[in-house]
């Protein structure tokens, strides 16, 4: 039986965007990210959370939703856990990381912009539909250094963002850390750990191409939601 039980219950962390339980994101990571929207460096993590529901995979659209006027592009290493964690110590986090996944965080920046001025959360922001376009699972073995790894985005064929995971401010054990003292982490999770600089602006007939260089790339067009 207990095999039955594992074969009928055991959810592949390869597919966590099936069942993913939560999208725990890191902003303002990168110091020039911080300098390009004039926010200050933090000195601890800046955690919010995307809902699941805001995956969306390559042979979809990002979708624009209604009254958004800025929609920006933040491309981003995400870390898929494996193994369940409160209170993790950095010496053990990356005992808890399955694999990567190449993301993008996308930004309803005036609603954002509205948000902060008023002390109100981000959620409609960074949770809206198609909001965490996702790739493949990458295979943990397959980054062997995801401290030094590049991350690039294109709109339109044009070089947007290029950047690298060695300007991270707090690298993955202290995220993974500082995150699990407050919640604990379950397979299935996805940290996004922020993006390096060069956001701006997509619109509806645009195309973004973005990858983790010599890993995995991935493509999605831009339209605006009709509903
Ligand atoms: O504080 C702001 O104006 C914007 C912050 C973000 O959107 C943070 C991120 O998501 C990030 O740095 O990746
Ligand atoms: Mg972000």
């Amino acid at each position: 039986w207990q095999k039955v039980y594992l074969m009928t219950y055991q959810r592949n962390i390869a597919k966590f965007w099936e069942w993913g339980r939560k999208i725990v994101c890191v902003g303002r990571n990168y110091v020039d990210h911080c300098a390009e929207l004039k926010n200050p460096v933090p000195k601890s993590p800046l955690i919010f959370l995307k809902p699941t529901s805001s995956y969306v995979r390559e042979g979809s659209a990002v979708k624009i939703p209604t009254g958004c006027s800025t929609l920006h592009h933040e491309v981003e290493l995400g870390i898929v856990i494996s193994k369940k964690g409160g209170d993790i110590q950095t010496d053990k986090a990356m005992d808890h990381v399955g694999g990567y996944v190449l993301a993008l965080d996308m930004t309803a920046r005036d609603w954002q912009d509205v948000a902060k001025s008023q002390g109100k959360p981000w959620s409609m922001a960074k949770g809206f539909d198609t909001a965490c376009p996702v790739s493949d699972f990458i295979e943990k073995d397959k980054i062997s250094d995801p401290h030094n790894i590049k991350l690039w985005l294109k709109v339109n064929n044009e070089m947007k963002q290029n950047g690298s995971t060695k300007d991270m401010i707090f690298n993955i054990p202290y995220l993974i850390h500082y995150v699990s003292t407050v919640m604990h982490l379950e397979e299935g999770d996805v940290i996004l750990t922020g993006t390096p600089e060069g956001v701006g602006p997509v619109k509806s007939g645009d195309v973004m191409e973005c990858g983790i260089e010599s890993v995995i790339s991935m493509k999605f067009p831009v339209q605006m939601k009709h509903y």
